[in-house]
């Protein structure tokens, strides 16, 4: 199957740099909006049998000005939400975040009982984004699924099997950024493409947010460089 994993739009908590990862979620900013209300032209004829959203909301509201471009019903699906932040919930602050990063970086190299205090283990996750994952490739020959900035880097970088892990979790993923791949969950996963930047184009980036899961290195090299103040 061809499957597109593409990170939601813009939230305030994405603006302020928070680990919000607990239901129901933040919704969008404006810009988060207009990236959502981009992808459907983006997209052009690419073929779509299902469009899946977490059950988180800012998913869904990413999801709708392309359910409503395709005729789709977007499916909300247990199992395609945001890696847990734990007891790190809504922090914004260093510690936090590096500690957020980190342990995505510890699962792809293969550490999956790793887990941030009080968040779930690598096991679990990917138990439960791999299930959903499933029933999707199950169904769909080609889908579009609306999740989370470390959800989708942890969960393509790792079964992706033609990229080197602990690379490709770290490369960007900007809000309504994509990646593609091709494959079923019995053969494996190519990645196709690594979309980094907002689907609609670079102007509907924001340089000025503090997007802890969308720019994984930047967020840890300004960890260090506070570290060393
Ligand atoms: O940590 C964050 O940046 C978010 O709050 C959680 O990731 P997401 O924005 O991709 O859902």
């Amino acid at each position: 199957m061809r499957l597109l994993l593409i990170r939601h739009g813009q939230t305030p908590s994405n603006v302020a740099g928070a680990l919000d990862t607990a239901r129901p979620g933040a919704g969008l900013t404006a810009l988060g909006h207009a990236q959502a209300a981009a992808i459907p032209d983006v997209l052009g004829t690419e073929r779509l049998d299902g469009l899946h959203a977490s059950v988180l909301t800012r998913t869904q509201l990413t999801a709708q000005p392309l359910a409503a471009a395709r005729g789709l019903d977007i499916v909300v699906r247990e199992g395609l939400e945001e890696i847990s932040a734990g007891a790190f919930e809504m922090q914004s602050h260093a510690e936090a975040v590096h500690a957020y990063i980190e342990s995505g970086l510890r699962w792809a190299g293969g550490d999956l009982h790793h887990s941030v205090d009080g968040g779930e283990t690598g096991a679990a996750f990917f138990d439960r984004f791999d299930a959903a994952i499933a029933e999707i490739a199950d169904t769909n020959d080609a889908a579009a699924v609306v999740s989370h900035g470390a959800a989708i880097r942890v969960w393509a970088s790792t079964r992706a099997v033609n990229v080197a892990s602990e690379e490709a979790v770290q490369r960007r993923l900007m809000n309504t950024g994509m990646c593609v791949l091709e494959g079923d969950p019995d053969s494996g996963w190519l990645l196709q493409r690594w979309h980094e930047e907002p689907l609609g184009g670079i102007e509907l980036e924001d340089r000025f947010a503090q997007d802890v899961t969308g720019e994984p290195e930047e967020a840890d090299a300004v960890i260090a460089e506070d570290s060393r103040r």
